[in-house]
């Protein structure tokens, strides 16, 4: 008899204390979802219902030309819109993406104890709904030489290069938001806000019931910008949070797999400091019954001990403070002490004027 996945503490054994992940499940032969996976209705994602983000990307080479300007302004108009975008020519060699999806299919291909990589959600079962169709390994960057001695091998090497060429996009791009929000930025300013890096590799099992489940639930990024190199299967949707001219508010929307191409998104601390013009976007990942998925995000956050709040110059402005002013850390322990529930972490930091 294979295990039993009935109860919570059998399911736990099998897939964190043994390491055999979500994909061990799947690999016993199940047919149908565990009740721990299966998402509330209202959870659950209509895929047929989507429409697909037609935005093609901005090609970033351009910044360093004399269109740079008009990039700038395609980049800006859209944190402010849907708060997600595709890139190319980003710097980051389109080899390496090839060999970092490779990686990730290998590294969760290997047989269990991979000790490293955690398996579904926070499994405290008081605090999430369901738990998410999903394995991940997550790489806390602090230098080179800690990653070369504790990430994992069979994927350090590429992870550190992806990390290494992303961050000098990433920080263009902050460089063209910030320049935009008035601030004329010196280097120290943009490091604090992408102070602390992490590389996740995200692995989405194939599942039997796709329409029961959820690959990664509705949230908003905690931090500064995220970068997300998706593999070809699709599923991520975001969604639209004022009407614009390819979609109205509160529809959701995928973000079509596009070849060579990175996805950017503005994470909450873009939407604090800006006092709401960039939006950190709610967006969740469907799963499917077809093939596994891969994604490898990027998340950049700010220094963990840095004071966050709108701009002064802003709040002037606006004649508003949308938030209050916080230290990062409070609002990284609020973030992670609550289940993913959308963009309800940024109520940590409203103020309590702001409608
Ligand atoms: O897998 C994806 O496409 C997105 C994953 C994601 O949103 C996250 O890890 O924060
Ligand atoms: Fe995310």
């Amino acid at each position: 008899m294979g295990p039993s996945f009935d109860d919570g503490t059998s399911l736990y054994n099998f897939v964190v204390r043994d390491g055999n992940g979500v994909k061990g499940m799947v690999d016993s032969g199940l047919t149908t979802v565990p009740a721990a996976y299966t998402q509330p209705p209202r959870e659950r994602i209509d895929k047929e219902s989507a429409r697909k983000h037609e935005q093609p990307p901005i090609d970033l080479s351009r910044l360093d030309g004399p269109e740079h300007d008009e990039v700038a302004v395609e980049i800006v108009r859209a944190a402010e819109t849907l708060g997600f975008f595709q890139v190319i020519n980003h710097g980051v060699p389109v080899d390496l993406l090839e060999s970092l999806k490779d990686t990730a299919h290998k590294f969760f291909g290997l047989p269990p104890p991979t000790p490293l990589v955690k398996y579904g959600t926070s499994f405290v079962p008081e605090k999430e709904k369901a738990l998410e169709w999903k394995d991940y390994i997550s790489l806390e960057y602090v230098n080179d030489a800690e990653a070369l001695q504790h990430w994992p091998i069979e994927i350090r090497d590429v992870a550190l290069e992806y990390l290494r060429t992303s961050i000098m996009m990433v920080r263009k791009l902050l460089e063209v938001l910030m320049l935009n929000l008035g601030m004329k930025l010196v280097d120290p300013k943009i490091d604090a806000l992408i102070d602390k890096k992490m590389v996740n590799m995200n692995f989405y099992p194939t599942c039997p019931n796709p329409e029961l489940t959820v690959g990664v639930g509705r949230h908003s990024d905690m931090g500064t910008l995220t970068v997300l190199l998706q593999d070809r299967i699709g599923g991520l949707y975001v969604k639209i949070e004022e009407d614009m001219k390819y979609g109205k508010k509160g529809e959701w929307v995928e973000i079509p797999p596009t070849p060579c191409a990175l996805v950017i998104n503005v994470g909450d601390m873009l939407q604090v400091l800006s006092n709401k013009r960039y939006k950190s976007a709610e967006h969740r990942v469907r799963t499917t019954n077809i093939a596994s998925r891969v994604s490898i995000p990027i998340f950049t956050i700010p220094r963990l001990t840095e004071k966050i709040a709108p701009l002064p110059h802003l709040v002037e402005k606006d004649g508003i403070a949308h938030y209050r002013e916080f230290t990062f850390v409070d609002y990284m322990k609020n973030f992670f002490g609550n289940a993913h529930e959308g963009k309800k972490s940024l109520d940590f930091a409203k103020n309590v004027d702001s409608s």
